[in-house]
């Protein structure tokens, strides 16, 4: 068992001494930090800086070398996600995620894909049993409701007019909207989304940034978020945790860690022994900023 029930309290994600270890290479070297539930929080660095792999381990797709990952319910159950299966995962601890790249049923409708998002509470409320396929008892009622959250989410990803397509025939930035609405038809408490701007132009930018705002204000659902554009990161994140070579470099509000001469040194790929010199500069220039 590992669901405990404890005082709920502002922290819905505490990430402790993580470590993931592939061979000989340290990908996560004893990483931690914590995302607060009702914000946006944003886990940026370079390629291959580790940001995916900290996703793996926090869906449960790769078990950590070492390390605690712990996600508060709202209702006070506390989940030891390190130790859970990746479907209990979802199922249980209410984490969902999409993926660098777009998995959509591309063959079916937009409509469908959110009700297929909704399949195994309607199998749950069929007790599995043809009679309650056939509409008696719960299911039918299940099943007006997930056509209702399916609505509602169609509302809010701008997609109502494209219900009844396919999938694969959208538009690149309506696809990523459709991806994110599927992931909220679960009932997430913790959304992770792995670059979701990926291959957006400015205008799909923009409406997804209103998206994942609206999605923190009227769902009560955190987010977590890899992103490599920063006009992404700066303009809704509350709280941005900076990862280089698998250890944390920075964590703190968008305007503080923009403002880091080692996360601007880690971005511009300076060697370790430039970092200084760098870190100089940059303490030079914001002090002439100041003046
Ligand atoms: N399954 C795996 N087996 C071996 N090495 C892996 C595996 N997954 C990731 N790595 C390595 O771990 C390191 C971190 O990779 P990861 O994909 O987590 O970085 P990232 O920050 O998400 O990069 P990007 O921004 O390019 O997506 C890299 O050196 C990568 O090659």
């Amino acid at each position: 068992m590992n669901a405990v029930t404890v005082t709920p309290d502002d922290v819905l994600l505490k990430v402790d001494h993580l470590s993931m270890k592939f061979g000989g290479l340290m990908a996560i070297n004893d990483f931690s930090f914590e995302a607060k539930r009702g914000d946006i929080t944003a886990l940026i660095g370079p390629n291959g800086a580790g940001k995916t792999t900290v996703f793996n381990c926090i869906t449960g797709f790769y078990k950590p070398t070492m390390g605690m990952i712990t996600l508060n319910q709202k209702s006070g159950k506390q989940f030891l996600l390190e130790r859970l299966p990746d479907f209990r995962i979802t199922r249980e601890a209410k984490v969902a995620r999409t993926f660098q790249n777009i998995r959509l049923f591309s063959g079916l409708t937009v409509l469908e894909n959110l009700l297929v998002a909704q399949h195994n509470k309607l199998m749950r409320a069929s007790g599995f049993t043809v009679l309650g396929l056939l509409g008696v008892g719960k299911y039918r009622a299940e099943a007006k409701n997930a056509i209702e959250l399916a609505r509602f989410w169609l509302e809010k990803a701008d997609l109502v007019d494209r219900a009844d397509d396919p999938a694969g025939d959208l538009p690149y930035g309506a696809q990523r909207r459709l991806e994110i609405a599927r992931a909220m038809c679960t009932g997430p408490e913790l959304l992770c989304l792995d670059e979701p701007a990926a291959g957006l132009n400015p205008r799909e930018s923009l409406v997804l940034n209103e998206f994942l705002r609206s999605i923190r204000k009227d769902a009560d659902t955190s987010i977590l978020l890899i992103e490599h554009d920063m006009s992404v990161v700066m303009e809704i994140s509350d709280h941005v945790v900076v990862l280089e070579y698998g250890q944390k470099i920075a964590d703190g509000t968008p305007d503080e860690v923009k403002n880091d001469p080692r996360v601007i040194a880690a971005y511009l790929g300076v060697e370790d022994e430039e970092v200084e010199e760098v870190i100089a500069e940059v303490e030079h220039l914001q002090e002439g900023e100041h003046r």
